[in-house]
């Protein structure tokens, strides 16, 4: 194991002295534009235990000890990550049990909460713009955390130390670098639990689950580096750009969490984790990155777009849109529809859209059969979704032409550049939609006449469009 820092070479030695094992083949390295991450410094073989990190050095509400040191009743009125991050900021300004992981944890980030308002006015048009949360973090350390703090210094010391700065530095580090670690009890628990209640139960993720995991969290990761969608709690750990095969994830075993790598990873190359392929915006929200390429990338459409062109549009009162939007919600629709890179357009979008077009006959039937329309995209759906796709565009102040010539300029700064990286992906996929809906649905042709040619090129009648292979004489 190599290590190239005073502070790296501290928590190796604590990490070991903990009980923790890293293959001699894994190094830690600074990577160009992505801080420090971990480096094969041999082949590595399929199946190699990279590193193995027991159990007892994660940083969980139940490892550290703040809550063993409050009342039962304290404890239970701090809510979200609070307790997580106030446990944080106790570890690491009175004891030293996590000093040489603290250690090696960035101070400064460029995630989107540390965003001025001049740097974010560059998303405008995402809607990553309504998640940063700012307001609502500087809000629950003014409101809970200091008056929480201030009340219990015989817990905490002084409570001057417990700063917004280190409430937004501990909250930065569980949003970029933790893990949903369950302990193995509650692995068998969930089992036998259906999948919809393991649905509901990752809306609401516990925090005793949430865990910082030194080592682990040394991984960068790349889209299209890694082996796909990782399951709530399986880290995969895999090399670029073989990205077919999984090469290597985490195991979590009763003591310990074991990377395991399941492919071989060449010397030289870079361990990458999977972060579970955000898209670009998410990426930067959460992680103050961007990929160039990212193939997880989407943007978002929401329900207030369709319902203000088509409300209107169809004559509709408030009242009459508003019951539909209500009922739309009722029946499980989402508020927020994702396009993505294939362009496909979302049931749920399909069936909304449909849900206007309903005259007041078909609307009470569908209210009666408590079941929104069939996603079924044709002529008119298409004419109607074309034009929400204009609208949507018309959010963002700059055309993508003009977005690729600011890319072009190598002098732009990292939060403009990433931002730049952030809109026009999400403005390329609307165009791409848009395309697609155009080739299969020209604009202009009547909808009868869209129904024939669609249904025809369906036979394969309609040529060299339709995939059917001329026949050379
Ligand atoms: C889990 S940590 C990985 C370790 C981190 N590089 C470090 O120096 O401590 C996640 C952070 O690493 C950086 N990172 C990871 N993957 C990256 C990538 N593909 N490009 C740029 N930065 C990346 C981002 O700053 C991100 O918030």
């Amino acid at each position: 194991m190599s290590a190239s820092s005073p502070d790296e070479t501290a928590f190796l030695d604590w990490f070991k002295s903990k009980g923790g094992t890293v293959h001699p083949a894994v190094g830690l390295k600074h990577w160009e534009g992505m801080g420090r991450g971990a480096v094969a410094l041999q082949d590595i073989e399929p199946d190699t235990l990279l590193f193995s990190i027991p159990r007892s050095v994660l940083l969980t509400t139940s490892t550290a000890s703040l809550q063993s040191l409050l009342s039962a009743e304290d404890w239970s009125s701090l809510s979200g990550w609070t307790p997580l991050i106030l446990s944080m900021m106790r570890e690491y300004l009175r004891t030293s049990t996590w000093t040489p992981y603290f250690a090696l944890l960035p101070s400064s980030f460029d995630s989107l909460m540390f965003w001025s308002e001049s740097e974010l006015a560059e998303l405008e048009g995402s809607t990553v713009l309504g998640k940063v949360g700012r307001a609502e973090a500087d809000e629950e350390f003014e409101t809970t955390v200091v008056p929480f703090v201030r009340a219990h210094e015989d817990v905490f010391g002084s409570a001057e130390e417990y700063t917004a700065e280190l409430f937004h530095r501990m909250g930065s580090l569980v949003l970029s670098r933790s893990f949903h670690v369950e302990s193995k009890e509650q692995e068998e628990d969930d089992e036998e639990t259906s999948n919809d209640e393991d649905e509901e139960e990752e809306e609401r993720e516990d925090v005793a689950d949430v865990a910082m995991v030194p080592f682990a969290d040394i991984l960068n990761a790349k889209s299209g580096c890694d082996n796909g969608r990782s399951d709530k709690f399986i880290l995969s750990a895999v090399l670029c750009p073989d990205a077919l095969a999984p090469q290597a994830r985490l195991f979590y075993e009763p003591t310990t969490l074991n990377m395991m790598s399941t492919s071989r990873i060449p010397a030289g190359a870079q361990i990458f984790n999977t972060y579970a392929d955000p898209p670009n915006s998410d990426l930067l929200r959460r992680y103050g990155h961007v990929d160039e390429v990212n193939d997880a990338d989407l943007v978002e459409v929401g329900l207030e777009t369709v319902v203000d062109l088509m409300g209107e549009a169809k004559g509709l009162s408030e009242e009459e849109w508003e019951a539909r939007v209500e009922w739309l919600l009722e029946m499980g629709i989402d508020d927020t529809f994702s396009i993505e890179t294939n362009h496909k357009f979302p049931d749920e979008m399909i069936s909304a859209i449909r849900t206007f077009t309903l005259d007041d006959a078909e609307w009470a039937k569908a209210r009666k059969k408590e079941s929104p329309p069939k996603p079924k995209l044709d002529a008119d759906v298409a004419e109607w979704a074309r034009k929400i796709l204009t609208e949507r565009r018309k959010e963002y102040k700059t055309s993508i032409e003009e977005d690729e010539a600011l890319l072009a300029d190598s002098t732009l700064p990292l939060r403009k550049r990433m931002a730049v990286i952030v809109r026009l992906g999400e403005k390329r996929i609307l165009a791409g939609a848009q395309k697609k809906l155009d080739d299969e649905y020209p604009p202009g042709v009547p909808v009868e006449k869209a129904k024939e040619k669609k249904e025809k090129k369906r036979k394969g009648e309609d040529g060299a469009k339709s995939g059917s292979k001329k026949v050379r004489r």
